[in-house]
């Protein structure tokens, strides 16, 4: 082998060497055939118009050619040139050449790059040529002249030109990559080297300077040389040039200080020691001297953990906590109803009676106003006025049931002033109002295209806009409002305003409903949106020992979401889920995706009447610390009294919606001011967020429209269980790991204990993922089997030690626990 690759020299053979003779042919003879035809063309350019008569007279011998290839060399240079391509008919050529040194295997081009650029060329540059030199056909050729000739007469001269313009625009674009920000960083490069040229030439300027002023001294010593011929070989000035630049020069002369006397000592023999004025060194100033930022790179590192995480991300992608409903649909808005028209009408003569009522009446009691404004919500009217100088607000409140009277109307509320405006504002309920659908709202853009967390649509403001809020961030709701004033129908345009944003992976409710009918539709979506308590049947709740349990039970997947979160060092659910997302939190370590949990209580009196303080103490739980985790509360109450909603309670509900009460005094109680009591009824109500009260028409959602939700989202795939709450210690229920009663051990204990045993791991997910249970379940299995010594106890995030070495000895066991 050594013997063919190399030669007796001990170099290595060249590549042609182990070109086949075929190839050496061919290649050769494209690089020949180039040649030719680049010869020819140029001959054929040089002469052509004496030789175009004679065009086809090729067998004639009589007639000669003045191309240097003769005939051949007039056909070739007609056929590619006149005949195709006009001077492109070169690229041809060029395409030979490029072949021939292909087939001989020398990397002189990139043949197929080259072979795309000359194609595109050979098209394009005919077509150039001839829209420039329309005369000179032989230029552009045949092909170009016609391809002109067609353009021009279907899309112009501007079309044909912007044509030319874009083909070549986009061919640099795509192929020399001129996007913008491709342009800008070599803009950038050029910059830098630009500048770095220009430093250096700077400092060779200063070297310049320098030379040139030792040159000059050279000179000068020269001078002096001449002048003193006898002294010369004393005076050191040939070693000049070779000093360097600075204040104290040694030896260096200068004519001007060369006086007659230096001239006398020269002569005289003395050594000479001249001082000059040496050329200035250039002191760099703060602002000349190149100051080059380099921003050193973030040495990124992950930790082993990351590492782990990120490999897993790049296996199986993100964790998908939509995977087990992965085609599950949100309810259409076709299945809810347009409730009449909503356009607002404007009535002329109810506004200008009312504005005339109004003017008259605070007239009536000397209170001039210098303007008055209307706006038109879906049930009542705002006027705003302006007072004249010198008017008291509170003179204007004073009339607020004056003003009603004179209005003769329901529901007048004066808010003086109005925040932010500078206006007092007279809200009158519209002889007509518009109701406000649900549909209407949930297909507006502001709620299809919102990014709250849960966005609670609450229907639409005075000025008509629609008014959302996130529940995430209010974060606990209290509803209050008289019987039949629309709250119902409030807690229902919340639910569906949730159903139609969040996946059932994403959202769970806890429902109490001691009324036992407002909420009992939605246990359609059970198996979807719900959470319960392990063992309980129904998902909705209705029996006031159950509330206790699962507020309990609340309270402790509070507790455990707070320890989970800890676990990851995250401070917010969202944060938590994200984290779990990217595969950073082991599941095998109890970590879980976190749904968001809103808890819905529809008659809170009810609740605190029966069981006073068991409920009162875990709700006020909640509402202090759940916002973190996830765990969200609306409450409603028909009742607003005080000893209903009490201190504690309202102290951690900073959202508030008011439906119209019975008295200003629970209107207090609500909201920390009247004006529910002045409300219409039939949706109409306040909305407090912690700041101000607005005034709001909820959207209207009526029974058959949920009811028509609930069964689309029930027919379709859900979950084997509603999502189960962690079980709590109950006065009844005796079992805990402690204690265990084999009478009371799940269902499936035994094919539990089998798995543990012959896979030898105590790990509850693993539980979770052979049985396919829920984490709450495999959890309350996994204690059962330490209980009965099993597995060993909790071993932190390592799993449970397994007692029992094979499946005969469990299997005994198993037989011995039975009796
Ligand atoms: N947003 C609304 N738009 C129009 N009408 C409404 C609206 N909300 C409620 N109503 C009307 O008021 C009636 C009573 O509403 P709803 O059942 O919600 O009252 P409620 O406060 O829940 O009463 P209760 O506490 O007795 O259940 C509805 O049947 C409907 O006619």
């Amino acid at each position: 082998m050594e013997k063919n690759t190399k030669t007796n020299t001990g170099k290595p053979l060249e590549t042609t060497k182990r070109l086949s003779k075929p190839r050496i042919f061919f290649g050769i003879l494209c690089i020949v055939f180039s040649l030719v035809m680049t010869i020819s063309f140029i001959s054929y350019l040089l002469n052509w118009k004496s030789d175009q008569s004679q065009a086809g007279t090729m067998m004639d011998t009589t007639i000669e050619s003045s191309n240097i290839f003769g005939k051949v060399g007039d056909w070739l240079g007609k056929l590619f040139i006149f005949d195709s391509l006009g001077v492109a008919a070169f690229l041809v050529a060029f395409l030979f050449l490029v072949l021939g040194t292909f087939i001989l295997k020398k990397k002189y081009f990139k043949p197929y790059k080259t072979i795309g650029h000359a194609l595109f060329f050979i098209c394009w540059l005919p077509i150039f040529i001839a829209a420039i030199f329309k005369a000179q056909g032989t230029l552009s050729g045949v092909y170009g002249y016609q391809i002109v000739d067609f353009l021009d007469s279907i899309i112009g001269v501007f079309g044909l030109w912007l044509l030319i313009i874009v083909s070549i625009g986009l061919y640099f674009i795509l192929e020399f990559n001129l996007r913008p920000s491709a342009i800008q960083h070599r803009y950038n490069t050029l910059k830098d080297i630009a500048f770095s040229k220009f430093n250096k030439k700077e400092n060779s300027s200063e070297d310049f300077e320098a030379d040139v002023a030792l040159e000059k001294i050279q000179e000068d010593g020269n001078e002096i040389e001449k002048t003193i011929p006898a002294k010369k070989e004393t005076i050191s000035v040939s070693g000049m040039p070779v000093v360097p630049v600075s204040n104290t020069l040694d030896i260096i002369s200068t004519p001007h200080k060369t006086s007659t006397e230096q001239t006398e000592k020269l002569n005289s023999g003395d050594q000479i020691s001249l001082s000059v004025d040496a050329p200035k060194p250039i002191v760099k100033t703060e602002e000349d001297i190149s100051f080059k930022v380099e921003i050193a790179p973030v040495v990124d590192e992950l930790d082993e953990h990351d590492q782990k995480s990120q490999k897993l991300v790049s296996e199986f992608g993100l964790f998908d906590h939509k995977l087990d409903l992965a085609k599950f649909q949100f309810p259409p808005l076709s299945l809810l109803a347009s409730h009449g028209n909503e356009e607002i009408s404007v009535n002329q003569e109810e506004l200008e009676e009312n504005k005339n009522k109004i003017v008259g009446l605070l007239k009536n009691f000397n209170v001039g106003i210098s303007e008055i404004k209307a706006t038109i919500g879906p049930t009542v009217t705002l006027y705003e006025i302006v007072p004249e100088a010198g008017i008291r607000v509170s003179a204007i409140k004073k009339l607020q049931d004056d003003i009603a009277l004179n209005l003769s109307a329901l529901g007048i509320r004066i808010i003086a002033p109005m925040p932010g405006k500078g206006t007092i504002g007279i809200e009158v309920p519209r002889k007509n109002p518009t109701m406000v659908s649900m549909k209407s709202v949930l297909s507006s853009q502001k709620f299809q295209n919102t990014d709250m967390e849960l966005p609670v649509v609450f229907g639409k403001t005075i000025s008509n806009e629609i008014f959302m809020a996130d529940l995430a961030k209010m974060p606990h709701l209290l509803m209050a409002g008289a019987t039949g004033q629309g709250k119902s129908v409030g807690i229902n345009a919340i639910l569906t305003s949730l159903l139609y944003k969040k996946h059932p992976s994403e959202l769970k409710f806890v429902m109490v409903d001691p009324k036992k009918v407002e909420l009992t539709l939605y246990s359609k979506i059970e198996r979807h949106y719900l959470a319960k308590l392990p063992d309980s049947e129904d998902a909705i709740i209705t029996d006031t020992n159950k509330v206790i349990n699962t507020l309990n039970s609340l309270c402790v997947e509070m507790d455990q979401r707070y320890e989970l979160l800890k676990n990851a060092f995250c401070r917010t659910i969202k944060e938590y889920n994200k984290k779990f997302s990217e595969r950073k939190l082991n599941p095998e370590n109890g970590h879980r995706y976190l749904p968001y949990i809103v808890l819905v209580v529809d008659e809170f009196a009810d609740l605190i009447m029966t069981a006073g303080k068991e409920v009162e103490h875990p709700i006020a739980r909640l509402a202090q610390l759940a916002r973190a985790v996830g765990i969200h509360l609306i409450v409603a109450t028909q009742r607003p009294s005080v000893n209903v909603i009490t201190g504690m309670i309202k102290a951690n509900f900073p959202a508030r919606a008011a439906f119209r009460v019975i008295s200003s005094v629970d209107s207090r109680t609500i909201l920390d001011s009247p004006g529910a009591d002045q409300l219409i009824g039939k949706g109409d109500m306040l909305y407090f967020n912690g700041n101000e009260i607005i005034r709001l028409q909820c959207a209207f959602v009526d029974t058959p429209e949920v009811e028509k939700i609930v069964d689309f989202i029930g027919s379709q795939k859900g979950y084997a269980s509603a999502f189960e709450l962690p079980e709590v210690e109950t006065t009844e229920s005796s079992s805990s790991v402690g204690g265990f009663d084999p009478n009371e051990k799940d269902a499936l204990f035994e094919d539990a204990a089998r798995i543990v045993v012959s896979t030898q791991q105590g790990s509850t997910s693993m539980l979770q993922r052979q049985l396919k249970l829920g984490y709450n379940r495999a959890g309350r299995i996994m204690d059962q089997l330490e209980a009965t010594g099993i597995v060993g106890s909790f071993n932190g995030s390592k799993a449970r030690e397994v007692q029992i070495m094979d499946l005969n000895s469990l299997e005994t066991f198993l037989n011995e626990l039975k009796n």
